[in-house]
């Protein structure tokens, strides 16, 4: 690979479900370089599919922690082996997959400080774990944990309102019991528990990294409100929890400088910062730039939200975390299952498989589609819970079908409806500078971004969020050098590429959306009560 010219950068990483990455972020806050080691590619030996391994009772889902260590091993050597100048970096930041934990055995913090700069780290660090495979956010084997933990706090809103969320298979604190109770000898050998974002930053620092207080939010454990553990949740978990998580930081901290291993082995100069590893979501949030008001839509397979919170109101859906960028704010996650694989039905169905006539049937039906309202879950949705495929005429009645132009328009509609419905219920307020920032395989179609934007009533912009977990983490290793200076995270990324503009409401769009959500959040409910019996 050609030589790197020598350029003051910070390096931000991504432990992510399939693959390490890494990028570099010059000072004009342009990607100069990356890099990525892949699991199921280049590391062969682990055996994993998709970065995983889904054991036989279909719901204990972990990846081995070994893996991530020789991922790093790997890139840094290529890095090394492409000439790139490490003694250029001034800091770095990471994300890791959010909720995923890593149990780090008794003894491991004294191999962590003396590792040898004449070996790679996996060699290093082989008998560092109690647990060797880490379970990871597809896990889904935790269903008693965490209805006890429920018990434990007064019920799952009690939950949602202390932590951010109700209890879910995924989150660390229930996978946490379920080894305690499970592997207790493992459980009492372990000296430290990190999410797979701190324990990436502690490969970097030599010793063990606090959790951050985002990436924290997604275990069920830590209070949001004042950014300190529950006692309540730590002890419904497992006992001496505490000590072995350490003390949460804000996700803005300066944890330490890199470890003289990097300095002695890679050329990285003694003085880089170190800034508090997140997790994939919140960093994401940060390499799109989302500020106070701003929503970003990510249109994929499953829809996911990403929210700018002031005033949370914690609910029975979703998830709450603290900001990684505005401390004293908040941010949210509100996935919705049935995505770009129901667009793309019902494309088949009425628009003869083409996106073109697809695109045709939204420009020929008015804004509001005479009325007419569609719930289209071909798989049981999320958010809310419902199954099936429920279409209302202009008086709500339900009718069995919709001319297609007609059908298309109320799919469209029902799901961005539905997204503004879901997000404003966890306390999101549209705001007269609100940017929504569009994502994903369907932001590719202005079409559908003009809905999006009429539904919402603000501007949407498309971006490239392919390496944002990445970019954001370089993103956030700049804005913890101006730590302590009271610079804003907006004005350290100010120089980054903007996002282009892609659709601007409809003149009158917010009177006919603003007649139409009252009616869709009703009939959801109606919809909802006839499946499910009154919600909690
Ligand atoms: O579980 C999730 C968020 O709650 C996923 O987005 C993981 O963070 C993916 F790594």
């Amino acid at each position: 690979m050609a030589e790197h010219a020598a350029r003051r950068c910070c390096l931000g990483w991504d432990f992510s479900t399939q693959q390490v990455k890494v990028v570099a972020v010059d000072a004009e806050l342009n990607v100069f370089y990356e890099d990525s080691a892949h699991f199921d590619r280049d590391l062969l030996e682990f055996g994993t599919q998709g970065g995983v391994h889904v054991h036989e009772d279909g719901l204990t889902v972990t990846s081995p922690v070994l893996m991530w260590v020789r991922a790093l091993d790997i890139i840094l050597e290529r890095m090394k082996a492409s000439g790139f100048d490490f003694s250029q970096v001034l800091a770095l930041s990471g994300a890791g997959q959010q909720h995923g934990s890593v149990y780090w055995k008794a003894g491991a913090s004294q191999v962590l400080r003396s590792l040898s700069p004449d070996l790679p780290l996996h060699k290093q660090l082989q008998a560092c774990f109690s647990i060797s495979d880490s379970p990871v956010w597809m896990d889904s084997s935790t269903t008693a944990q965490c209805r006890q933990l429920e018990a434990a706090v007064g019920g799952a809103q009690a939950l949602s309102c202390l932590t951010g969320s109700r209890a879910y298979e995924r989150f660390t604190g229930n996978q946490i019991a379920k080894i305690y109770q499970q592997k207790p000898e493992a459980y009492s050998h372990t000296e430290r528990i990190s999410l797979v974002s701190s324990f990436a930053a502690s490969l970097f620092l030599g010793s063990y990294s606090p959790i951050d207080c985002s990436d924290g939010s997604g275990m069920n454990l830590l209070q949001i409100k004042d950014k300190v553990w529950s006692r309540v949740c730590l002890a419904a978990c497992a006992p001496h929890l505490e000590e072995k998580l350490g003390s949460p930081v804000p996700s803005c901290s300066v944890v330490g400088a890199i470890s003289s291993y990097y300095v002695q082995r890679y050329g990285f100069p003694p003085g880089c910062q170190v800034v508090a590893f997140t997790g994939d979501n919140p960093a994401s949030l940060a390499g799109m730039r989302l500020e106070e008001g701003d929503i970003a839509v990510s249109l994929g397979t499953s829809d996911t939200l990403f929210l700018w919170l002031q005033e949370p109101m914690p609910a029975l859906e979703g998830h709450i975390f603290c900001n990684p960028v505005g401390s004293q704010h908040y941010m949210a996650l509100l996935c919705f299952k049935n995505g770009s694989l129901m667009r793309e039905k019902i494309r088949d169905e009425s628009a003869s498989c083409s996106w073109s006539e697809f695109s045709e049937a939204l420009r020929s039906t008015e804004m509001g589609n005479g009325g007419n309202l569609g719930f289209y879950f071909d798989v049981m949705e999320i958010t809310p819970e419902i199954i099936g495929r429920h279409r209302f005429s202009a008086e709500n009645h339900k009718v069995p079908a919709f001319p297609r132009d007609v059908e298309i328009r109320a799919l469209i509609e029902g799901q961005f409806m539905a997204k503004r419905i879901h997000a404003e219920g966890l306390g999101y307020r549209i705001m007269p500078k609100t940017k929504i920032l569009a994502t994903g395989g369907a932001s590719h179609n202005r079409d559908i971004l003009q809905v999006l934007a009429d539904v919402f009533g603000a501007p949407v912009y498309v971006i490239d969020t392919a390496n944002s977990a990445c970019v954001g983490s370089a993103y956030r290793a700049f804005h913890g050098l101006a730590a302590g200076t009271d610079v804003p995270f907006s004005e350290v990324v100010k120089l980054a590429p903007p996002p282009r503009l892609a659709a601007t409401p409809t003149p009158g769009a917010s009177q006919v959306y603003e007649a139409l959500l009252p009616r869709y959040a009703k009939l959801e409910q109606r919809i909802l009560s006839q499946t499910q019996g009154p919600p909690e």
